[in-house]
C-alpha cells in the first residue's frame, strides 16, 4: 500500500461526513469515482421513491386536487425556504422555479430597474467576462432590452470599473473552468458603493461552500440546483431577492404566478407580495418535487462541515497529482489559497479531451471543458478520499502512457 492509500484511509476513517454516501446511488457502469458533481449531482436514494408517489398517487389518483392538498402550489416558495438557509438566506426571499438562464435575465432586468429608479444615468451592465455563456449572452440581452451597455470585466477588474453609470453587475461566486472562489463580501460591499445592484450566480457554489447571502447584502442571486444540490437532470434553478428589496423588485416576466391573486384572473396585474413575485407561469411540479426529496440529504449537515471535507478533498487531490503526475504534464488552474478556492480542481492538458475520455473508461469520471481542462469536481456528501487518490493515480497512469506512446512514435 502507497503512502497515499494508506492517508486516504485515515482521512475517510475520520470523515463525519462519510455516512451520507449511503444516502446517494453510486453504482452503475461507470464504477464508482464520480467527481462530475459540479455538471450533474448524483441520485439520492430517497427520489425514486418519491417521484413514483407524485406520480402515481398524487397525479395518477388525486389528479387536480394534489395543487392544494399536496402543496403543489406553494412548492417554489416552500422549496426556497429549504435551499435558503444552505445559501445564508433567511426564509421568505428565495423561490425555485424555471432554468438559471431565466433567472438570470429576471434578476439583471429587475436589477437594472432598480438601479433606475435612483439615478436615471444608470445605464452600463458589467458581467464577469470570463462567465458560463449563458450569463453572458443574457445579460447581453438585458442590456440591449433596457438601453444599457454590456462591459465584459474580470471580477477582479470590476472595482475599477464601477461608476456613476454602472447600474447592475452579474458576476459569478465560483468560476465555472478554473474553480476560482471569487471575493463576494468584498465585491458586493465595492458594487454598493458605488450605488449599484449586485446580481451573482450561486451554481458552483451552493451547496458547497457558505455563501452568506444576508450577511454580506447580496441584492439579488440565482442558481441552479443539479449541481452541488442533488436536485437532477433539469431539476429548477432558483431566485433570490433580498427582503428589503421585494417591494420594489419590478420582474420582467410577470406571469399570472406571480400575481397578487392568481385565481381572481384579472386583467390588470397585480404584483404579489414577497418572493412569489419572482415566480412566472406553472411550477414543474415533477422536477420540483424530485428536488425537494433530494435536500433531505441536507438533513443535520451544516455547510460549514461540507466546506471543511471540500477543501480537504480538494488539497488531497492536489496533493496525489502533485506526488503522481508526471511533471510538467499538466497546470492547475486552480487557486491553491483555501480562500480562492471552490470544490473543483481544473487541470490544462495537452490532449485534455481525450485524456478524459480515457479516464472515463477507467470509471473516473471527470468532465472536460473547452480548449484544454480536465475538470474534476467534489461533492462532498458522496465524495471520499480514497476516490480522490485512485482518480489522482488513474490520471497519472494515464498520462504516463501517453506520455510513452507520444515518444513510441516520435
Ligand atoms: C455559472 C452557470 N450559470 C448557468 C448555468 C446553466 O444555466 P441553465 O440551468 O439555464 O442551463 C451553468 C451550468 O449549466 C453554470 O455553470
Ligand atoms: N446543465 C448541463 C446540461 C448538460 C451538460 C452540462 C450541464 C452543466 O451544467 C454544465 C455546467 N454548468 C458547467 O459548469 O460546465
Amino acid at each position: 500500500m502507497s503512502e497515499l492509500t494508506e492517508k486516504a484511509g485515515k482521512l475517510d476513517a475520520v470523515d463525519e461526513l462519510a455516512a451520507k454516501r449511503a444516502e446517494f446511488v453510486l453504482d452503475g457502469p461507470e464504477g464508482a469515482v464520480y467527481l462530475d458533481g459540479n455538471s450533474l449531482g448524483a441520485l439520492p436514494v430517497g427520489v425514486p421513491g418519491r417521484v413514483a408517489d407524485v406520480v402515481g398517487r398524487q397525479w395518477g389518483e388525486m389528479r387536480i386536487r394534489s395543487w392544494t392538498e399536496e402543496g403543489w402550489w406553494t412548492a417554489p416558495e416552500r422549496i426556497g425556504d429549504r435551499i435558503a438557509p444552505l445559501v445564508g438566506a433567511a426564509a421568505g426571499q428565495i423561490v425555485v422555479g424555471d432554468s438559471t438562464s431565466v433567472n438570470v435575465f429576471k434578476a439583471l432586468v429587475g436589477a437594472v430597474r432598480l438601479a433606475r429608479e435612483t439615478g436615471a444615468g444608470r445605464d452600463e451592465i458589467l458581467v464577469d467576462a470570463t462567465t458560463f455563456p449563458t450569463d453572458g449572452y443574457i445579460a447581453g440581452s438585458a442590456a440591449r432590452m433596457t438601453g444599457c451597455t454590456l462591459r465584459p470585466v474580470t471580477p477582479s477588474e470590476v472595482p475599477d470599473a464601477l461608476g456613476e453609470r454602472t447600474a447592475a453587475v452579474l458576476l459569478n461566486h465560483v468560476d465555472y473552468r478554473t474553480g476560482r472562489l471569487h471575493d463576494l463580501p468584498s465585491l458586493t460591499a465595492a458594487v454598493h458603493a458605488a450605488g449599484a445592484y449586485a446580481v451573482w450566480d450561486l451554481c458552483h457554489s451552493a451547496g458547497a461552500l457558505p455563501v452568506g447571502l444576508d450577511a454580506h447584502g447580496v441584492d439579488l442571486a440565482v442558481g441552479c440546483t443539479y449541481k452541488y444540490l442533488n436536485g437532477g437532470p433539469g431539476s429548477p434553478a432558483y431566485l433570490y431577492v433580498r427582503a428589503d428589496l421585494q417591494d420594489r423588485f419590478d420582474s420582467p416576466l410577470p406571469g399570472w404566478n406571480s400575481h397578487a391573486e392568481p385565481f381572481g384572473m384579472r386583467s390588470e396585474y397585480e404584483p404579489a407580495e414577497g418572493a412569489v413575485r419572482g415566480r412566472v407561469g406553472t411550477p414543474d411540479i415533477l422536477s420540483m418535487l424530485a428536488l425537494e426529496a433530494a435536500l433531505e440529504v441536507w438533513d443535520g449537515v451544516t455547510v460549514e462541515a461540507v466546506r471543511a471535507k471540500s477543501l480537504a478533498l480538494t488539497d488531497f487531490f492536489l496533493e496525489c497529482v502533485g506526488e503522481y503526475v508526471p511533471e510538467g504534464r499538466v497546470e492547475c488552474l486552480t487557486p491553491v489559497p483555501h480562500a480562492e478556492r471552490g470544490s473543483q480542481v481544473a487541470l490544462r492538458c495537452a490532449g485534455a479531451g481525450p485524456v478524459m475520455r480515457r479516464l472515463i473508461e477507467r470509471g473516473v469520471v471527470g468532465d472536460f471543458r473547452h480548449p484544454d481542462v480536465l475538470r474534476f469536481g467534489f461533492t462532498p456528501l458522496y465524495v471520499g478520499f480514497a476516490d480522490v487518490e485512485r482518480a489522482a493515480r488513474a490520471l497519472a497512469e494515464e498520462l504516463s502512457e501517453a506520455t510513452a506512446q507520444q515518444s513510441h512514435r516520435v
